[in-house]
């Protein structure tokens, strides 16, 4: 690119904006931070005043297809410095949470094996009727957390309750000393970890997330120091679990909602003729391969990945020189967004019915403009490193519970989202009714 004169930085200043107070100051985000909702008041900016939003004296958010597709794949932009503020210790990166290119290739090779799709598939006898913590604590760390037997489990709430903590220390950096951390969890993985050690130095291995971890520790030249082998951890349960259940709660609410829609699904799986599991006569537990070609499962879940996606408040990166996206000319260390929700939501790409349930829309996906418009499980080299993790625990949860319970509406609930780096509902429940149907 040719120098950069005043002139085109100056561009810069006129970048849409909601307010002067924008351009100044960062007080309009930091103020709407705490009510976790600031990914509508995205979605409203882009549809009043356009594709280009500058919300920050430093920060711009970005809308149209081709500024999405520069950030996330062409330019593949490191996420922005500020993620350092939702660290647990600003100076240890996790593979999420990682700034430096280097770094991140390093973290993500070493973890990438524990995700091969043909790994993935010695993990499916573990997945089996549980719910999403519980398939990560059995297939990651080796030991369900057992929220499905008990009924109930401390680990949802504290996870919840430390994302919000970790927003909340990044956005109001002086209350920091008063929003001090549950031990709650870090003690909770220290056992997970000691438990495993004890296996070890019995002789028995398994190969999973945490023991490549610990492995780290003993096989590399640069070896993880114990605080990042617990962090990363830590990682791997609200990355893995939090996601995965919006996602089937999600389905199943608006599947509830469009009860002609559950009905085509519920006789899809019927139609497998599925045999019932032998361990417990009265109970069908599908196998992975029986319903991974499932046209309308897959086209339920992409749909509501496409209208609830986990980055909905927008996938942040930084930009590391001058650069231009959608016209403008935005200065190095700039952080930019991009908005896939809006994306998501686009009447322009998806058609006049874009905010509506509609699996339909999935069914021929050759017909759908998919590259570059769906990005459930981001995009580039910060792609979702538990995508085929993901897609077989969602699909196996979600036919397993239609094949085995009736479900109903509870009427007049409030369906309200909150995001504290995931995305999660308000009320924390929602009360479905349900029967066996066997
Ligand atoms: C429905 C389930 C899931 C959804 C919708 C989802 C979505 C995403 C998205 C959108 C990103 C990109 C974030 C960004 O670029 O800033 C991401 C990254 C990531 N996901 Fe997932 N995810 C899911 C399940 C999982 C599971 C099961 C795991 C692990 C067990 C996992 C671990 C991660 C990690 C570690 C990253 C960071 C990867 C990197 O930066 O290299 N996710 N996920």
């Amino acid at each position: 690119m040719s120098k950069i004169s005043f002139f085109d930085i100056s561009l810069f200043h006129k970048i849409p904006s909601p307010s002067f107070l924008c351009s100044i100051s960062s007080l309009p985000i930091i103020l709407r931070k705490p009510e976790g909702k600031i990914f509508n008041w995205y979605l409203y900016l882009h549809k009043n005043i356009g594709p280009v939003v500058r919300i920050g004296p430093s920060f711009v958010l970005f809308s149209s297809k081709n500024a999405v597709m520069q950030i996330l794949i062409n330019d593949n932009l490191p996420k922005s410095d500020s993620i350092a503020g939702i660290r647990s210790d600003p100076n240890f990166p996790t593979l999420f949470s990682a700034t430096e290119k280097p770094f991140h290739q390093k973290r993500r090779k070493l973890l990438s094996s524990a995700f091969s799709i043909k790994y993935i598939s010695t993990l499916e006898p573990l997945m089996r009727s549980s719910c999403t913590l519980d398939i990560i604590g059995e297939t990651a760390f080796g030991g369900s957390f057992n929220i499905v037997e008990k009924g109930n489990h401390p680990l949802p709430e504290k996870v919840f309750q430390e994302l919000k903590r970790r927003v909340m220390c990044h956005t109001f950096p002086y209350l920091k000393s008063f929003m001090v951390k549950d031990s709650w969890i870090d003690e909770f993985i220290s056992k997970i970890i000691k438990e495993r050690r004890e296996l070890n130095a019995q002789g028995k291995k398994r190969k999973d997330i945490l023991q490549i971890l610990i492995d780290s520790k003993e096989d590399s030249d640069d070896p993880l120091i114990e605080f990042e082998i617990q962090d990363q951890i830590m990682e791997f349960v609200i990355a893995g679990s939090d996601t995965g259940s919006l996602t089937i709660n999600m389905a199943l609410i608006m599947l509830l909602n469009n009860p002609e829609k559950l009905k085509t699904l519920v006789s899809e799986l019927d139609s497998l003729n599925l045999p019932q599991s032998s361990n417990n006569s009265s109970t069908f537990i599908p196998s992975h391969d029986s319903i991974k070609n499932l046209k309308y499962l897959n086209a339920v879940i992409y749909e509501i990945l496409r209208l609830f996606p986990a980055s909905i408040g927008g996938i942040l990166r930084q930009t590391t020189k001058d650069t231009v996206i959608d016209g403008y000319l935005i200065p190095k260390d700039t952080s930019v967004s991009a908005s896939i929700w809006s994306v998501h939501k686009s009447k322009e790409i998806w058609g006049p019915d874009a905010d509506d349930f509609v699996p339909e829309r999935w069914l021929n996906p050759e017909n759908l403009p998919i590259k570059g418009c769906f990005y459930g499980f981001g995009a580039g080299s910060r792609y979702c490193i538990g995508v085929n993790f993901a897609w077989m625990e969602m699909r196996l949860l979600l036919a397993s519970l239609l094949l085995n319970f009736k479900f109903e509406m509870v009427k007049n609930q409030e369906l309200d989202l909150v995001h504290f780096i995931t995305p999660a509902l308000k009320s924390k429940k929602f009360l479905v009714g349900v029967k066996t149907r066997h």
